[in-house]
């Protein structure tokens, strides 16, 4: 049965697309889940990072093409409602990126801040090919996570990256080699890296981080993390973890 199957692993969500048949192809259904599936993650305090996959063989094999010849604004909209919410979580997210990542696919996993690919990962815009302008973001996003030129030869030219090319690229930011259960054991441990963080900092960081994304001026970066810091030196969690830090290092 084509769902959305959602596990805790340690502080990290594990969100799985999971209709292999059909290559975890994106229905209305599924990107509805997929966006409640997040949503959950969000509110569950455990949780300090969320980690998106498909059921192998593929990853996501994008938009459902049953269905996407009737689709218009409305439709594609609620087809983009999945990753959308992988793009808007405050937590930091990981697309464990196995297979295929097609058209809405390379969507979902462009959405995360990081992919790491299994070895049979292929990262394909595919739109063109298939007669339909990018959505979804796509011609935004490609070009942040690798620059103009690559993202040009993926769109325009139909360039199909394997897992190695988009560690090349920038577009995956580790390989790992194994199967299915290799690849989530590796994006949990990359997880653990949020584990001892405290949450509400780690949210405050990444819109910070989103916000001077967006910044021409280094100094402009110094004044918008100024007060977000400053909060974080006079919170209990500073006071607690200097504490501790200063007793293993020998300090009064
Ligand atoms: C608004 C958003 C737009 C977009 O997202 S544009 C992009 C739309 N997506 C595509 O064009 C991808 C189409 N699929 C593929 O290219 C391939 O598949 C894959 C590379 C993802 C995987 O290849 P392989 O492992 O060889 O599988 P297989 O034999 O091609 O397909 C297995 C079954 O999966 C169904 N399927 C695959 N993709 C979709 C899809 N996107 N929507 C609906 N069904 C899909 C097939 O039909 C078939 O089914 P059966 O076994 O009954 O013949």
């Amino acid at each position: 049965m084509a769902e959305i199957r959602s596990e805790r692993r340690g502080k990290a969500a594990v969100i799985t697309v999971h209709d292999p048949d059909r290559r975890n192809a994106l229905t209305l259904e599924l990107s509805e889940q997929l966006a409640a599936a997040v949503d959950d993650a969000e509110r569950d305090d455990a949780v300090h990072a969320v980690i998106v996959t498909g059921t192998p063989p593929a990853f996501c094999a994008g938009a459902d093409l049953t269905a996407l010849g009737e689709a218009r604004e409305q439709g594609l909209r609620a087809i983009y409602h999945g990753f959308l919410a992988v793009a808007r979580c405050s937590l930091p997210t990981i697309a464990a990126v196995g297979g295929a990542a097609v058209g809405a696919g390379l969507n979902l996993a462009l959405a995360a801040d990081v992919r790491i690919a299994g070895p049979r990962a292929r990262f394909d815009a595919r739109f063109l090919r298939l007669g339909i302008h990018p959505g979804g973001g796509m011609t935004w996003m490609l070009q942040r996570a690798i620059g103009t030129q690559r993202a040009t030869a993926m769109t325009l030219f139909g360039e199909i990256l394997d897992a190695e090319a988009a560690r090349e690229a920038g577009l995956a930011h580790r390989v790992v080699d194994g199967d299915h259960d290799a690849l989530l054991a590796a994006a949990v441990e990359f997880a653990n890296g949020a584990a001892e963080a405290p949450r509400e900092l780690l949210k405050t960081t990444k819109r910070t981080m989103r916000h001077t994304a967006t910044l021409d001026a280094h100094a402009d970066a110094v004044d918008a993390e100024i007060v977000p810091q400053v909060a974080s030196i006079e919170s209990p969690e500073f006071a607690a973890r200097l504490a501790t830090m200063k007793a293993r290092i020998g300090g009064n």
